[in-house]
């Protein structure tokens, strides 16, 4: 499990491991590992040219003090003061380790590698106008840019990006991860995410995380496997009321994921047209209401009243259900009903959820997914570049397994029946969310051929080749 801390608790773990005291040992930790990391990244610190971008504070220091550690190696140094008041530690040690101070931009010109120490931890705000100006001329060279703790102009509690920030090819971050670094749009700003270890004293400060993302160790261990004693009853039998006679895709999309992701059963309930293309495609499906141990309920229902009749039918019966698209519509107008939520809303259905703006949503996404897990009393998937899932009582997962090439239609409709598939295994509604993200977004990679995950290398996808992918991944898993 990977685990983000949120700006306080880094501030107590700091506190704990003895930050101020004379000679700035945690400080000089931080520095060694980011020394290195550049060390590294410059294939060779010898005759390197490396420019250093210094705000006024801890960050800066930072900077300083890797770029006193560079030039000692053989690098060219030059660090760009943006403050009066650098770190004076930082500035002495990169002075007489032979480094340059000065205010002259033309530096960055011919740099091999960046070093991002404009602001840490303690930044407010987008990017004042004479940072924005020098890191727009450092990311318009072909220099490798390296952020100190977290990108500078992300904010690094909540991955919120409100201004310029710096797009880094490399963060080196100190102590613990940051919420900012796996939210996005600050998650899309830090590149490759590299820790740098701050000691035992530091990390039994921290306490619980803020933000947590499962790996594939993780989902392994929470996935329901079949034992010996298994039927397809007690794997779970998941009912699917989705599709209507304009939108059927949905039902076969929903049925697939749930099938795919190992559900015991699927029963599909819903009107003569989607019901018969159910039936063509997954003929193991059945097709009618009987029992079952989780719902999946909203994907092509359409939002008149014979969606709304079919959502309360579904939810009645107080187990749990993963509603999603039009019955997150119909839901968003209805008093609290039935047995525990997933809800797996995209930002704009987020925002109809909360009444609020969808640019806003996406800007701020761990605060609405939270606000609206509170609201709905329900764990909540909000949808998009990585996803954010959060439980009403406060936990946060994030998911970045996915790929951009995931934003296809349909594909939203696979995963709401792969979470079904989870919760009718037996998993609770946090664990289910999370998993299904994970996996969805595994399938999404594998199908597109998108190692990384950028979108960058692979290919278009289908949400019929998710189906295709959910089985090699979970084999994958084992
Ligand atoms: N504590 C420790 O022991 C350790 C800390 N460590 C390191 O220190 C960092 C935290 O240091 P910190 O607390 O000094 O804050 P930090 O992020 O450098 O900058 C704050 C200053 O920046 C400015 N500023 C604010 N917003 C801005 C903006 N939008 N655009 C431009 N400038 C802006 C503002 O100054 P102002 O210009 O307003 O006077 C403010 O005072 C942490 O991230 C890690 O890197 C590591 O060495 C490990 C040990
Ligand atoms: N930029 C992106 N990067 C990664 N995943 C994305 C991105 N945009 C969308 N996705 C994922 O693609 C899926 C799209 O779902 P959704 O918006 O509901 O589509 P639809 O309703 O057409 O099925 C979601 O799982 C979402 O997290
Ligand atoms: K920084």
């Amino acid at each position: 499990m990977r685990q983000a801390h949120g700006v306080g608790a880094v501030r107590a773990g700091d506190a704990a491991a003895g930050a101020g005291l004379p000679g700035d040992p945690l400080m000089l930790r931080a520095a060694h590992g980011l020394a290195r990391t550049c060390a590294l990244l410059l294939d060779g610190t010898y005759g390197s040219r490396v420019v250093l971008l210094v705000g006024s504070g801890g960050n800066g220091g930072d900077a300083l003090h890797a770029g006193a550690a560079l030039a000692l190696r053989g690098a060219r140094v030059d660090a760009l003061l943006l403050t009066d008041r650098p770190h004076a530690g930082g500035l002495a040690a990169l002075r007489a380790a032979g480094g340059r101070a000065g205010s002259d931009a033309a530096v960055l010109d011919d740099a091999d590698l960046v070093i991002d120490g404009i602001v840490g931890i303690g930044g407010r705000g987008g990017l004042r106008e004479d940072a924005a100006r020098l890191v727009a001329h450092a990311e318009a060279t072909a220099a490798t840019l390296v952020a100190v703790d977290v990108p500078s102009g992300v904010d690094a509690g909540t991955g919120e990006v409100p201004g310029a920030a710096v797009h880094a090819d490399v963060t080196v971050t100190f102590g613990a991860l940051k919420p900012g670094l796996l939210v996005d749009p600050g998650a899309g700003c830090a590149g490759v995410v590299e820790l740098v270890d701050l000691g035992p004293a530091f990390d039994a400060a921290l306490g619980a995380p803020e933000v947590e993302a499962l790996e594939a160790a993780d989902v392994a261990a929470l996935l329901p496997a079949p034992t010996a004693e298994s039927d397809k009853y007690r794997r779970g039998v998941v009912g699917v009321a989705a599709g209507s006679d304009a939108y059927t895709g949905a039902a076969v999309l929903a049925v697939g994921g749930a099938l795919r992701a190992g559900a015991g059963m699927v029963r599909y309930s819903g009107p003569d047209l989607p019901t018969a293309l159910v039936r063509r495609r997954w003929p193991e499906a059945v097709v009618g209401e009987g029992r079952v141990q989780a719902h999946v309920v909203g994907p092509g229902l359409g939002t008149d009243d014979a969606g709304l009749v079919r959502l309360r039918r579904v939810l009645g019966d107080g187990l749990p259900a993963v509603v999603d698209a039009d019955g997150l519509t119909l839901l968003a107008g209805e008093p609290p009903l039935g047995g525990p939520l997933v809800l797996t809303p995209h930002a704009g259905e987020a925002a109809r959820l909360l009444g609020a703006d969808r640019a806003d949503v996406e800007a701020r996404r761990l605060e609405h997914a939270q606000r609206a897990a509170r609201a709905y009393d329900a764990v909540v998937l909000l949808k998009g570049s990585t996803t954010v899932v959060a439980a009403p009582d406060g936990r946060v997962r994030v998911n970045a397994t996915g790929t951009p090439w995931l934003a296809t239609a349909g594909s939203g409709d696979v995963l709401s029946g792969v979470v079904g598939a989870l919760l009718g295994g037996g998993l609770d509604p946090f664990d289910a969310a999370s998993a299904g993200a994970w996996l969805h977004g595994a399938a999404g990679r594998l199908a597109s051929g998108d190692e990384d995950g950028t979108g960058l290398a692979g290919g278009p996808v289908v949400a019929e080749d998710l189906l295709d992918a959910l089985p090699r991944v979970r084999r994958d898993l084992a």
